[in-house]
């Protein structure tokens, strides 16, 4: 039988875990794949950290770019821009395929390692990066390459998820919710990029680009995270029918006939019925909508070491089964060429709060502002404070579709009328 060196780099939450599978299973992987896959070596930065895995301590290395030049596979999972990009570089040009569960360098820069994989012949798989366990690249790029994807919208953090969730069901504070997400090995290195939305902002333009054909990068991503959600909002959502989950959504839109694809990532409103209102913790689902197929979705662990791992040695063992039986490799390069749609052009509906003096007038003042701007309520909640002799109200309206720039502009106004205490929130509402 064959033999197939693989190295890895990186040895933390998923690496540990993709080397237990590569050691444990390696006969059921051998049977599988058709040739041996042996751990040439571990890069890691100090081999004599203390560890919760008893690996095999002469497979680590410091010398990350010997191990990879012996490679015909390379598994990267240090994280972040460099080395990773300059070792995965490395391992393509010295014949090597790669595959990687690192979103932020493949939104940032996949264009390059896929046209050089491409050149090289070798494959670049990163089922990993998007959606931790569930499979939900292959199914886009394969099992629906036939449909026409009209939007997809996911769940893709589970750090985020888990804090909005816990927030929702237990009044959880979000400082102890993070700090939960982190111990259990679901947060990034620096928990910056899940709560502010750039983790899902990475996987939504991995999405993006799979789905419409076409390479889109962090750039053409706009995006907020979930810093600003309060638990008042949450509370609202929950009183109206509603819960506030992060999600990043990839869409074709009209755009007065002149098709682009909004690629964006907000804390969204969701009716407490939708499919993707009942994931909780730290799971992800990504709902898929395709002209022939209708609505899918893939459901399963966003985030965690074993599960990220399995996605990751899905891509070894197909890797290295087409090493086996030979064949093309590489062809990653978009036939496609949609513009990225500016966030201003985005029609979606809102959820607005406004805290007002409770008197007679302001309803039909705000609602005026709405008339004026071709802004459509769909409907209108009302609570009243009182507080001593004076009372106050809190106003939530949820919008028809609008686009951004109008609803902008609309927010402004309002924020201008002399009866609006406050703009306590503005939230983007899905599924209604
Ligand atoms: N943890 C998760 O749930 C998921 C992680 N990912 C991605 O997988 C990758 C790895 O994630 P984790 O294992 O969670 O990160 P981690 O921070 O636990 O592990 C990364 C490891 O790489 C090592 N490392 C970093 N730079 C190095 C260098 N120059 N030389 C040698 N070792 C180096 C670090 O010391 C650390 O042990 C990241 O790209 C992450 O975004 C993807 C999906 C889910
Ligand atoms: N930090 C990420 C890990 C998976 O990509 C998350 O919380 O989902
Ligand atoms: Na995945």
């Amino acid at each position: 039988m064959k033999t197939l060196k693989v190295a890895l780099l990186g040895c933390g939450n998923v690496g540990s875990q993709v080397a237990r599978i590569l050691l444990d299973d390696a006969e059921d992987l051998a049977s599988r794949t058709g040739a041996r896959l042996e751990l040439t070596g571990i890069a890691v930065r100090n081999p004599d950290a203390p560890r919760d895995t008893d690996l095999p301590r002469n497979l680590f290395t410091t010398d990350a770019e010997k191990l990879v030049e012996g490679a015909d596979i390379v598994i990267e999972l240090m994280g972040g821009m460099e080395p990773a990009r300059t070792l995965m570089l490395h391992a393509i040009g010295h014949g090597a395929s790669v595959v990687t569960g690192n979103k932020a360098l493949l939104a940032a820069d996949g264009a390059t390692l896929f046209e050089k994989a491409d050149a090289a012949g070798v494959r670049l798989a990163y089922e990993a990066a998007v959606a931790g366990a569930i499979p939900i690249l292959r199914p886009i790029r394969d099992s629906l390459s036939g449909d026409r994807i009209t939007k997809v919208m996911g769940i893709v953090n589970g750090t985020t998820n888990y804090i909005l969730d816990a927030m929702d069901s237990t009044g959880a504070q979000f400082a102890d919710a993070l700090a939960d997400a982190q111990r259990l090995g679901y947060a990034e290195a620096d928990p910056t990029a899940d709560v502010e939305g750039h983790d899902a902002a990475s996987k939504g333009a991995i999405l993006a680009s799979l789905a419409f054909h076409t390479n889109f990068d962090l750039a053409n991503v706009s995006c907020e995270g979930i810093s600003s959600v309060t638990a008042d909002d949450i509370a609202a959502a929950k009183d109206a029918g509603f819960v506030i989950k992060l999600l990043a959504i990839a869409e074709k839109l009209d755009n007065d006939g002149e098709p682009g694809v909004s690629v964006r990532v907000h804390p969204t409103l969701l009716p407490r019925t939708h499919p993707l209102a009942a994931v909780h913790g730290a799971f992800n689902a990504v709902f898929v909508e395709a002209e022939n197929a209708g609505e899918l979705m893939f459901y399963g662990q966003g985030a965690g070491g074993a599960p990220t791992a399995s996605a990751v040695m899905g891509d070894v063992v197909s890797t290295a089964r087409r090493l086996v039986l030979g064949g093309p490799l590489g062809a990653e390069t978009p036939t496609g060429s949609v513009p990225a749609l500016p966030f201003a052009k985005v029609t979606t509906s809102y959820s607005i709060g406004l805290q007002v003096t409770d008197q007679p007038g302001v309803l039909a003042a705000v609602a005026q502002v709405f008339a004026e701007h071709g802004v459509s309520i769909e409907t209108m909640r009302q609570t009243i404070h009182a507080d001593g002799t004076a009372s106050s109200a809190e106003l939530r309206f949820v919008t028809h579709r609008a686009s951004e720039a109008a609803l902008a502009a609309t927010v402004e106004a309002i924020k201008g009328l002399d009866i609006i205490n406050s703009v306590t929130s503005v939230l983007r509402v899905e599924g209604v």
